[in-house]
């Protein structure tokens, strides 16, 4: 027995005269020949061979390598490294992007590289292809044949043999979305398996593409879109998607196109700015539009293009004067490529002669301004001659022409119908028909095409006013923004002062994730309308730089300005701050900008040095104590003018507090109120923050700390300061701050002492007890003590206190008028003693709030007496008691007969729905 392995035998090489005879060819291989257009720009062709081209930038989804490195995110690094990993499995490649994006060009390069000796050696063989080719071949044929028929430089044999090595060989089809057949998904058994084997060619490309057919070989696709990817979905398959020029890109596109630097400089900061927002810079093709528009502006010195719109009309405006047409042949011309283009839409992107004819283009099939709209693909005389329109956006600016053009075209339809019709078929044709609607913009091309309809550019006016005033009357919060944009698009500031003038209101609040789009469009409108005074952007959740600073003059003209729940970033805070600086706005709201952040507070701070600024809300906004430096040097100010400071739910701590103290100490700060709840302090802080209310010059009148651990030592230096005679507090607020009855008796001499002029106090969820506040009531029967609010609530009274509260009410010296008690269980015979002060007309009481305190039926004659005599109460709150059916037709009658109750709340008793009837008799009832 023989112990060596027997080796399969390894397959010919191919003819290294072939190899080299075949990259020759390649050397002149070109996916698409056409013409140079203002509005296609240069060839892919053209592009790769005097090397214009510029690399492209990919989404950066690409998986991980296995060392966990990320791979390379330029495009032509990432085709390289998927197309050479594990060369043993076959490897299929989607290049994904919209149009124009770069994806023909890419190709184009890759194809030039290999056959220059530059790139992807490891193949010996690419084979391109251009999928609307493809579409003529209708027959049946191998792959053999397949590939003779666009590449006839080799023989059958010759290519038998190149096809014994697949992993040598790399397939590259171009654009999928021009082949008319569709890949299916096919089961195994209908697929192709030999290269001699006959098929239609969509089989044959599944079969290569499911590895059937020459299995190991190499397979790139290009598709604008993933709609028509369904045969791929049983094979492994990476996919690429093309962002295009990312800034610095283009900015390089810029600098190559202009030969003067500070021209391509002007014209790539004017681009960014101006046309930034539309998502459409990336784009190449956008890119060299603007060039050869702004180019020719510069030099001429026209008015440079303010909106999308005006760079379409001023772009084919250029190409008719080329080309001089009469003005009734140019509006032939638009009006048949405006046919062509609806026809496009709904049917194939390929479009045949027959389609030319049909849309009554066949008289232009040899003038050379029908390429500077569509590609046509073969020879012009041939019936074989393909077209098909340089990008969608082209075609749909057609179809607004059209629109403006033929008032009879599709039977006259209203903007509104045909925007239905062909929703989710198009995505500019109401910015084009919006921007087409304002004669300054549609002049140029007025001039050649002849007028437009008056009846549709005022049609489309009315149209837009309606659904826009609409949308803001009904409150559906996203749609008016895609109004505005269409407002923008209109620059018709009169139809925006209109539509505000009946909807003023809703024009100040948005609630929707923000583009940048939106923002300018946004500031757009309330440009228009000499701004807003108060200006609410909520929830938006990526408020970038360009985004703000498109909004600067909209927000300089607020005096509130509230962006709430908003996710901003860096840079914008840094606008934030130049709106504030030196500006307007008295009320700054920016609650729940969770990810702001010291960094971000700090840029926001550095506009407040000198600023008109009233009002600042920064509660959770994720802040520490290392911003509190800046504020506190900025409550020092002489120019200060904030009196109000949320910060609430920051996790500030003693250390942040501490340092807020010296901005509350300085003589110029005039803080009036200070919101510190849930700020991680403790009683460590309390000593600074009490010498800091007890100063000479401290303003602050309310101070709130609920939610910290303030616990009795720290009360007791706050009791301090309330016994000093300088401190202005007037609303202390220790809710669920750890106290205990420890802390009442000096609580109780500070509301004696004659410095004290508190007047609310909320000392509610603290294990007070009776023993606490049976203290706290003694002062409050003397007429010194000012103390007009108590809030109680959750304090683990018991019917003692009860008494001795309603003895309080009783006494005719109490200043009091609000008493929260809810949550102490005192039942029936603990809200007696209240009821009965009710009742007595000493009692000032105007709220009293007794939640869940388990009050029964068994209360109601107390209750009537109590609200029969009592000519004070305004707001009684009984709800999450235990009251029930019985009660409600005398409690009912009791709230019609009283002259003083506005509203009594008794919701989350155990009512049955029997008694709304009766509820609904009293418009005072919350049930
Ligand atoms: N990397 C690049 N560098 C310079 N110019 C480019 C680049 N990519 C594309 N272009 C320009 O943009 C034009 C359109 O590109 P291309 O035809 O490759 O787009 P595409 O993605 O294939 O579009 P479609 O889906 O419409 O076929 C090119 O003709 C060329 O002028």
């Amino acid at each position: 027995m023989s112990t060596t392995r027997e080796e399969a035998p390894s397959p010919p090489r191919p003819d290294s005269n072939l190899n080299a005879l075949h990259k020759e060819v390649m050397m002149t291989y070109c996916f698409e020949s056409r013409h140079q257009s203002a509005l296609c720009g240069q060839s892919p062709e053209e592009v790769v061979l005097t090397n214009q081209y510029i690399p492209l930038s990919i989404a950066e989804n690409m998986e991980m390598e296995g060392d966990g490195t990320r791979s390379p995110n330029t495009l032509e690094d990432t085709l390289r490294t998927v197309l050479l990993r594990n060369r043993d499995q076959a490897r299929v490649v989607m290049m994904l992007g919209p149009a124009g994006v770069g994806k023909t060009t890419t190709m184009q390069k890759m194809l030039l590289d290999w056959a220059g000796r530059e790139e992807l050696e490891e193949f010996d063989f690419i084979f391109p292809f251009a999928f609307r080719d493809l579409t003529l071949l209708e027959q049946e044929m191998s792959l053999e044949d397949f590939i003779l028929v666009q590449h006839g430089h080799f023989t059958s044999e010759s290519l038998a043999v190149i096809l014994q090595s697949p992993q040598s060989l790399l397939f590259m089809f171009d654009g999928l979305e021009q082949y008319q057949y569709r890949l299916e998904s096919t089961s195994h058994s209908a697929l192709c398996t030999k290269p001699n084997q006959s098929a239609p060619v969509s089989v044959l490309i599944t079969s290569l593409v499911q590895g059937e057919l020459l299995k190991g070989a190499s397979i790139l696709i290009t598709a604008r879109s993933t709609a028509s990817l369904s045969f791929l979905s049983d094979i492994e398959c990476n996919h690429v998607q093309i962002l295009g020029f990312s800034p610095p890109q283009r900015k390089a596109y810029f600098d190559q196109v202009f030969t003067d630097p500070k021209n391509a400089e002007q014209a790539f900061q004017y681009t960014e700015q101006k046309m930034g927002f539309y998502g459409l810079c990336g784009n190449p093709v956008f890119c060299w539009i603007m060039c050869f528009l702004l180019k020719e502006t510069l030099e001429t010195g026209d008015d440079l293009p303010e909106t999308l719109t005006q760079v379409y009309v001023q772009t084919s405006a250029s190409i008719f004067r080329a080309h001089n047409l009469e003005e009734g042949r140019a509006r032939d011309l638009v009006l048949g490529l405006g046919k062509m283009a609806t026809y496009s839409l709904g049917n194939s992107q390929l479009l045949s002669q027959k389609d030319l004819a049909d849309s009554g283009l066949q008289q232009f099939l040899m003038s050379p301004l029908l390429s500077a709209f569509l590609f046509l693909y073969g020879d012009p005389a041939s019936d074989n001659c393909m077209f098909s329109f340089i990008s969608p956006i082209v075609q749909e600016f057609l179809i607004a022409l059209l629109y403006y053009l033929d008032i009879t075209w599709s039977g006259g339809e209203s903007v509104e119908v045909l925007l239905g019709k062909l929703e989710g078929s198009v995505k500019f044709l109401d910015v084009f028909l919006s921007g087409l609607s304002d004669a300054a913009q549609r002049k140029p091309l007025e001039g050649i095409v002849g007028e437009f309809s008056k009846d549709r550019t005022e049609g489309l006016r009315e149209w837009l006013k309606n659904t826009t005033v609409q949308s803001l009357q009904f409150l559906s919060y996203k749609r008016p923004l895609s109004y505005y944009r269409l407002l923008h698009q209109s620059q018709n500031p009169a139809l925006v002062k209109e539509i505000s003038d009946s909807q003023a209101a809703g024009l100040g609040r948005y609630y929707s994730e923000l583009s940048a789009w939106d923002s300018a469009a946004l500031n757009y409108v309330v440009m228009c309308c000499g701004g807003r005074d108060e200006l609410h952007l909520h929830s938006s959740l990526n408020i970038t730089g360009e985004m703000t600073l498109h909004l600067i003059p909209a927000f300089r003209l607020s005096r509130k300005l509230a962006l709430l729940q908003c996710t901003l970033s860096t840079a914008s805070y840094v606008h934030l701050a130049s709106v504030i600086h030196k500006g307007r706005t008295v009320e700054l709201d920016l609650s729940y900008n969770r990810a702001m952040g010291d960094s971000g507070a700090k840029a926001l701070f550095e506009g407040l040095r000198d600023c008109s600024l009233q009002i600042l809300r920064l509660p959770v906004c994720g802040l520490r104590a290392a911003c509190c430096e800046d504020l506190a040097s900025v409550l020092a100010l002489p120019s200060t003018q904030l009196h109000v400071l949320d910060l609430r739910s920051n996790e500030l701590q003693d250390e942040g507090l501490i340092q807020l103290c010296r901005g509350l100490r300085s003589p110029h700060c005039k803080l009036q109120e200070l919101r510190l709840q849930d700020s991680g302090l403790t009683h460590l802080s309390m000593e600074v923050l009490s010498q800091a209310i007890s100063d000479d010059s401290s303003t602050l009148a309310t101070l709130v700390l609920d939610g910290n651990e303030v616990s009795d030592l720290g009360m007791d230096w706050l009791t301090r300061a309330l016994r000093s005679s300088k401190t202005s507090l007037q609303h202390l607020s220790a809710f669920d701050c750890n106290l205990t009855d420890a802390c009442c008796e000096g609580l109780a001499v500070a509301l004696l002492s004659e410095g004290c002029s508190l007047t609310e106090l909320d000392l509610s969820l603290n294990d007070l007890g009776d023993s606490g506040v049976l203290q706290l009531c003694e002062p409050l029967k003397f007429q010194g003590c000012s103390l007009e609010k108590l809030r109680l609530v959750n304090c683990q009274l018991s019917e003692a206190t009860f008494r001795e509260l309603g003895a309080v009410l009783r006494s005719g010296n109490s200043r009091l008028t609000a008493l929260d008690v809810g949550l102490n269980k005192v039942g029936n015979t603990g809200a007696k003693y209240l009821w009965q002060a009710l009742a007595d007309n000493h009692c000032q009481l105007e709220h009293l709030d007794m939640e869940m305190i388990n009050l029964t039926d068994g209360s109601l004659e107390d209750i009537s007496a109590a609200l029969k005599a009592n000519t004070s109460l305004k707001t009684l709150v009984l709800k999450n008691n235990i009251l029930t059916d019985a009660s409600v037709p005398s409690l009912v009658q009791l709230i019609n007969d009283s002259r003083t109750i506005q509203k009594i709340n008794l919701q989350y008793n155990d009512f049955t729905e029997d008694v709304f009837e009766i509820f609904e008799t009293c418009g005072r009832v919350k049930y």
